[in-house]
């Protein structure tokens, strides 16, 4: 059985999610405490091993299983002319995930990950949305479903990633529509487009979040986003019933995140934000949700490339907590 059927059984699951498990958080703060190293030294590795631990529910937790997912859709919102690229590099881009071409599969093979993609009716572009809500509920749910089933019962840390020419548009309308202000505040220009492009795309952007605006995160995600942007929403809230931690990508991928916190307070406590994108309105939007990046490497990929770059700070995090002797384990004298 599945474990939705409409945008309104999701919502009730999101509302049911399981929280840290915070005797293991406690036991984890305790142990970092005990080791071998200046209270603090290790900045932000300490805060992020033991919440990794309280989502594991263990004070000396290892990372295991990791999972690279990319979804990949198209948009027919790319009839606007807002990408610098043609709507077919979606389709091609899948086949280079296929055959192992792309930066994320070099990133998931240094990382230790597995990686899959997942593509979502590349012959069936969402509808404009400028013109007509992107998707109709059962395609959303569908997406959403997608999504949820990719992830693994055995994964211990989830990383999703997207592919979709066009999608930066589609996320700037999002952003819009959840947090208000001008297009032009969210609109960048993803692949590349130049001037004249961008002014197209933030009317575009402004257009379609006018046409859909709602007080419903979902809902906004059913209109203006793509079925890549829905499958990682339905992924990463999968993680969450599994208490798998997650590391958020890019733009593209915040602004799927953002739907579900937009729609449940605290949706995204088991998500850390893994870099900050060089797509102009991501720092924005990272400070919108109250999360602070990882890494800052003028990144402007997607792919979950900068999510799976930083699974190895996460990794080196978690090895330092439950690898490092005890002041008393080392024999060695605490401060
Ligand atoms: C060869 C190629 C590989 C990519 N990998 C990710 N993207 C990124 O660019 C797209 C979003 O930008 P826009 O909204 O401007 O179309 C997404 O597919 C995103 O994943 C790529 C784009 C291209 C061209
Ligand atoms: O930040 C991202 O995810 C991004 C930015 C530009 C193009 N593609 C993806």
């Amino acid at each position: 059985m599945s474990a939705f059927s409409s945008l309104s059984e999701f919502r009730t699951l999101l509302a049911a999610m399981p929280s840290i498990d915070q005797n293991a958080m406690s036991g984890a703060q305790e142990r970092n405490g005990q080791l071998t190293k200046p209270p603090g030294a290790l900045g932000r590795l300490e805060e992020l091993a033991i919440w990794y631990g309280g989502w594991r529910g263990t004070d000396r937790p290892r990372v295991g299983k990791r999972q690279v997912i990319v979804f990949a859709g198209n948009h027919g919102v790319t009839a606007q002319g807002v990408s610098a690229f043609p709507a077919e590099v979606t389709v091609q881009m899948v086949a280079n995930f296929e055959h192992g071409g792309a930066a994320v599969n070099q990133l998931s093979r240094v990382a230790g990950a597995e990686m899959s993609v997942h593509a979502l009716d590349l012959d069936t572009p969402t509808a404009d949305f400028t013109k007509d809500a992107a998707m109709s509920e059962a395609e959303v749910v569908a997406a959403l479903k997608t999504g949820w089933d990719a992830v693994d019962s055995d994964t211990e840390l989830l990383v999703v990633g997207e592919m979709g020419i066009g999608n930066t548009t589609s996320a700037a309308a999002i952003a819009t529509a959840l947090f208000g202000g001008d297009a032009s505040e969210w609109t960048g220009r993803g692949t590349g487009v130049d001037d004249t492009g961008l002014s197209n795309k933030t009317r575009v952007v402004s257009e379609g979040a006018a046409l859909h605006a709602s007080d419903d995160a979902l809902e906004i995600l059913r209109c203006l986003g793509g079925r890549e942007l829905a499958a990682m929403a339905g992924a990463i809230a999968s993680a969450r019933a599994k208490r798998i931690p997650v590391i958020m990508d890019g733009f593209i991928c915040t602004a799927a995140a953002a739907c579900l916190a937009q729609a449940q307070d605290g949706a995204l406590d088991h998500v850390v934000a893994g870099h900050l994108s060089q797509e102009g309105a991501h720092g924005k939007l990272l400070a919108a949700l109250d999360k602070t990046p990882l890494l800052s490497l003028d990144m402007r990929l997607g792919e979950g490339s900068g999510a799976t770059l930083a699974i190895n700070i996460l990794v080196a995090a978690v090895e330092c907590h439950s690898g490092m002797a005890t002041f008393a384990e080392a024999g060695v004298a605490a401060g």
